[in-house]
């Protein structure tokens, strides 16, 4: 087993997570002692614009920690106990696009989902593959990535295919924000739930809430059925959902239920189950990715050039599930805690129906030798064929990105539930392929050579 105290380094340093993260670390470094935190990001001027705040946040609790800033690899990675992943491939311009392109085609615009979610894998599979190489040839041998880095379910497919001895884990702070969601209406701390949960990432479903071994799903359905997975005044969550779009997210875990009561769906299913209303309220000129760019990022960044300017730092990040959750991944992997936690693991026969080699989402211990997964058992007839649909888009898409073919990208995005036809899947991935030619070479070559000439 790794030896405390470790050298941590965050690949994507940049990121507007960052400050939180580290924050999250700060308060914990009893559970997890810490030598050394290094940034690491392709972005230096992004990520030195970051650094002086996230050396605020360390110094306000520890002065002998070391803080690092690199863009060189072999600086971030060399000797690394663990490293938390968070790149946001072509940064938020590219989401800006992944989200605007199929809104101008009438289909949902959203960051991991639908053809956005697809773009966004093709960008991401071969960036985290490198990520993984470079940690393999610097860090400790026995060292964990634990992975952040979205679209978190074809991220891992693709790490499945192409570095299956990877020591990766893939993790998404959704089933533990709706946790804490489901504690605030509860009235019980999130941590004293044992949920049952089955799915891939952003697509899965709450079978069992459990508080003192009670279920207290029936509970949480009652409630639902006024207010969605929120209180009712909403004042639970915490303020990165404080937005409009993110409150009308959990508003609509309502309609979800109205129409399958069984299960406490994932608010991502809304994107696949109600596409229409989605379009209906997305505004094809001003999407997610433009409220976090005029929000989170603006706030972050204005802050720290006040910083810079006044040595005053003002409140300008969140500190809340993201950054408790991967700390407390981190700490059960370090000290083989077998802590539960619903984390994306190969599925083994976890969920009994779904292909043994599928990237499902399902509760697991978290041991120093990686996920151990709890057998969800079989699931019905309506959530496995959901499930098959979108795992074979994500399949398909993961097959597009390492062997460059065109042909299988349009399965992919026919495939995905939100794109109503394969004349609107061809449209709309000719223009995310016009958009993201900097980033899908091979894909850009076969759409060159034969597709994009076939009107
Ligand atoms: N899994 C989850 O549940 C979850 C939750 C929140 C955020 N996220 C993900 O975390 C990531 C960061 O989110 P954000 O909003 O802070 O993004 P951001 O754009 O603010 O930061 C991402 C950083 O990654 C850097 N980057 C891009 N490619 C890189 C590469 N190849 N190597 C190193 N660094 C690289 C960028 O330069 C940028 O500084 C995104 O992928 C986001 O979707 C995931
Ligand atoms: O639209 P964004 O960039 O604000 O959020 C997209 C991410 O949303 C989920 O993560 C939430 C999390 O659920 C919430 O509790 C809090 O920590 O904020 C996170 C970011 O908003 C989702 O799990 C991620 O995969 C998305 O990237
Ligand atoms: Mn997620």
């Amino acid at each position: 087993m790794l030896k405390p105290p470790f050298i941590l380094s965050i690949a994507g340093g940049g990121s507007t997570y960052t400050p939180g993260i580290v924050k999250s670390l700060m308060v914990r470094l009893e559970d997890f002692p810490l030598a050394e935190i290094r940034l690491y990001d392709i972005d230096e001027a992004r990520q030195s614009t970051i650094a002086p705040v996230v050396e605020k946040v360390i110094r306000d609790h520890s002065q002998n920690i070391k803080f690092t800033v690199t863009s060189d690899p072999q600086t971030a990675f060399s000797g690394a106990h663990f490293v938390f992943a968070q790149m946001r491939v072509g940064q938020y311009k590219m989401r800006e696009q992944d989200e605007k392109i199929p809104l101008r085609h009438g289909v949902v615009g959203q960051e991991t989902c639908g053809p956005g979610g697809l773009a966004y894998g093709l960008r991401t599979i071969l960036p985290m593959v490198e990520l993984i190489d470079l940690v393999e040839r610097y860090a400790d041998k026995r060292a964990w990535i634990v992975n952040y880095s979205n679209p978190a379910a074809i991220v891992a497919e693709g790490v499945r295919r192409l570095r299956p001895d990877a020591r990766v884990l893939n993790i998404c702070d959704m089933p533990v924000a709706a946790m804490r969601n489901m504690g605030a209406i509860l009235g019980v701390d999130r941590h004293k739930l044992e949920v049952d949960y089955f799915g891939l990432n952003h697509f899965g479903w709450f079978t069992r809430v459990l508080v003192d071994g009670e279920d207290r799903l029936p509970q949480l359905r009652e409630h639902i059925a006024r207010f969605g997975l929120l209180t009712e005044d909403a004042a639970q969550t915490d303020p990165q959902h404080s937005d409009p779009s993110w409150v009308k997210t959990w508003r609509n875990i309502k309609p979800l239920m109205d129409h399958f009561p069984e299960y406490l769906p994932n608010p991502y299913l809304q994107y696949y189950l109600m596409p229409n209303e989605i379009v209906e309220h997305q505004d094809p000129n001003y999407t997610r990715a433009n409220e976090v760019m005029n929000g989170r990022e603006k706030k972050l960044f204005a802050a720290a050039q006040e910083y810079q300017r006044t040595g005053i730092l003002p409140d300008a990040f969140h500190v809340g599930v993201h950054g408790a959750f991967i700390v407390d991944v981190a700490c059960s992997l370090a000290f083989d805690l077998r802590q539960r936690h619903l984390v994306i693991v190969e599925n083994k026969g976890a969920i009994a129906n779904l292909p043994y080699d599928a990237m499902v989402e399902v509760p697991a211990y978290i041991t120093a030798s990686g996920p151990e997964p709890v057998r969800m058992g079989a699931v019905p007839l309506f959530h496995q064929t959901l499930l098959m649909q979108q795992l074979a888009s994500e399949q398909l898409l993961v097959e597009a990105t390492i062997e460059g073919s065109y042909e299988k990208a349009l399965q992919a995005f026919t495939l995905n539930r939100t794109v109503p036809t394969m004349q609107h899947a061809k449209a709309i991935l000719d223009e995310m392929i016009a958009a993201n030619r900097e980033y899908w070479p091979a894909l850009q070559k076969a759409w060159e050579n034969g597709r994009a000439l076939k009107k």
